[in-house]
């Protein structure tokens, strides 16, 4: 096996496992032990990958062998269908293949750019009501991450009164939080002891099986109305662009079909909202620490784009410095900073290492992208890495993961990163808070919180590996127009949305 640190009898690695940023604990134990690594907790062996041409090796040309994930207990339990979960098989694999034909090519997911292009300026109008060193601007972001989401996938805008939460988004939202309580500490016991799934339901402690099965009920019904809706929309003509339009509009479409449609949809809100508003907040917070990123993004911005209109995506190939922020944003603060494990189906090999059958894979990308080899300074929001006659290695490109269930979001949150970042630098100059003693806040980089990720499965509650996602916890800053003629260009150019909404379209019932 590859080196890693010596158990416990028993337990193994257990208690060595970190319950704080695994990624940065991982990426110390590589100074010890080198770049892939083995543990082993509760009959599970882990190898722990810090390299990335060791995770090509072994996950991208493994193929096959490393395409599944462990299944979740509680998931089985509630009967529930996860796209992130379980072996790689026909519904993964058919899911997947919708999402390529959506989104599997840059070229096929251009006639979305209209769209994306609409909901950056609707987010720049909402930052614009930011007020000086609030925490809000996270909010924003997420609400404007989730209203691209729900436009792409049913083709639904989301409501505009201020103060008052749009009832899909809502909706959604109460999905998540459901998964997440569902996934929570105490029903976890069944992760680590599955047996305990066959506790009979007349014993008493058996009240966490009907816990479980209630929420899936309400996360069945979050996942089915908005599908519901698109489908009535069809029937009446009313139906807007939308990737379940599209997917339903298929031929031959069977029952078995639809009802991965509406999985395959209800997937894309969880995860896109927080990874999209987390890659769109690191450029926020390295706009605040860094001034000088700032100033060179606005003086390219200038000089390309002009002052007299906003950037779209049709400036992008004119635009390296905006190209390298967005790059940058996500090597720099990785919003899945160790990708969800893979299972070796069958034993592999590496090197003179064994990787048995049954282990779990586990990508460190937040190693990968801050190896200070390839990234001199890696803590340091640089976009000038990637310029000039000796670039850097393009290691955020390592932020979607790899092999056969690498993200297939990447070429749906490409577009709307750049067109949303480019938007937020040619509308605003932001800057650090200034709190009540007069001294600038500096921003917290990425989450203290300790798993909210929806992902109960057996390795996380068995690892107390709770933190799979890290996110970005509210921060204060100051943003500010660059000047008052450029918010009313936002203004305007917000009041000509690209699609007609047709006043008789039925409602959607939430
Ligand atoms: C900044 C944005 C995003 C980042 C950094 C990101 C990153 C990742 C990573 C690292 C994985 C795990 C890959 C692996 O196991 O090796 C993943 C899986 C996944 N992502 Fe994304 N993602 C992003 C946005 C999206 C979006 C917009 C969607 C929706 C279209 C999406 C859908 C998924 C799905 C469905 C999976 C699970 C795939 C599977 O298990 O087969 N992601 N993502």
């Amino acid at each position: 096996l590859p080196p890693g640190p010596r158990g416990l009898p028993f337990v193994g690695n257990l208690f060595d496992f970190p319950t704080f940023k695994p990624w940065e604990v991982f990426a110390s134990w590589g100074e010890k032990y080198g770049p892939i690594m083995s543990a082993k907790a509760m009959g599970h062996t882990f190898i722990i990958i810090n390299d990335e041409d060791i995770a090509n090796s072994i996950v991208v040309e493994g193929g096959m062998n490393y395409a599944d994930r462990p299944t979740s207990v509680l998931f089985e339990i509630a009967n529930m269908q996860s796209f992130v979960t379980g072996p790689y098989e026909g519904r993964i694999r058919a899911m997947r293949q919708m999402i390529a034909r959506l989104m599997g090519t840059p070229t096929n997911i251009r006639k979305y750019y209209p769209i994306m292009d609409y909901h950056a300026i609707k987010m720049v109008k909402d930052l614009s009501h930011h007020k000086d060193g609030e925490t809000t601007a996270m909010v924003a972001l997420r609400k404007a991450s989730a209203a691209v989401a729900l436009h792409l996938t049913y083709g639904y805008v989301v409501k505009d009164d201020p103060g008052v939460q749009d009832p899909l988004i809502a909706l959604a939202e109460k999905m998540l939080d459901t998964i997440s309580k569902f996934s929570a500490q105490g029903k976890r016991l069944v992760e680590i002891f599955p047996l305990l799934r066959y506790w009979p339901s007349w014993m008493p402690g058996s009240g966490f099986k009907r816990d479980i099965k209630k929420s899936y009920e309400s996360i069945r019904i979050a996942c089915q109305a908005p599908f519901e809706w698109v489908v009535v929309q069809m029937q009446v003509g009313t139906a807007q662009e939308s990737f379940v339009r599209d997917l339903l509009s298929e031929e031959g479409i069977t029952n078995e079909g639809r009802a991965l449609i509406l999985s395959m949809a209800s997937s894309i809100y969880g995860a896109a909202v927080e990874t999209t508003a987390a890659a769109i907040s690191a450029y926020i917070i390295a706009s605040c620490l860094y001034p000088e990123v700032q100033e060179r993004f606005h003086a390219e911005l200038d000089r390309v784009v002009g002052t007299d209109r906003l950037p779209t995506l049709d400036d992008r190939a004119r635009l390296p410095y905006a190209e390298a922020v967005c790059k940058e944003a996500l090597r720099w603060v990785p919003t899945i900073p160790l990708a969800f494990p893979h299972l070796a189906s069958q034993e592999g090999v590496y090197n003179q290492y064994r990787i048995p059958k049954g282990s779990l894979v586990i990508t460190n990308i937040w190693a990968m992208q801050h190896d200070p080899a390839k990234h001199p300074d890696p803590m340091v929001f640089r976009p000038e890495r990637y310029l000039g006659p000796n670039p850097e290695h393009e290691s955020w490109k390592n932020a979607f993961g790899f092999g056969k269930r690498m993200c297939p979001g990447k070429n749906f949150i490409d577009p709307v990163l750049f067109i949303t970042i480019t938007k937020i630098a040619a509308v605003f100059n932001i800057t650090k808070a200034i709190g009540p003693d007069g001294k600038a806040v500096e921003p917290r980089v990425g989450s203290s919180r300790t798993g909210n990720f929806p992902y109960g499965m057996r390795f996380c509650a068995r690892l107390r590996l709770t933190v799979v996602h890290s996110g970005q916890d509210p921060f204060p800053c100051n943003i500010q127009p660059r000047s008052e003629a450029v918010l009313r260009m936002v203004s305007d150019a917000h009041s000509f949305p690209p699609f007609q909404l047709d006043p008789s379209a039925p409602s959607l019932v939430v």
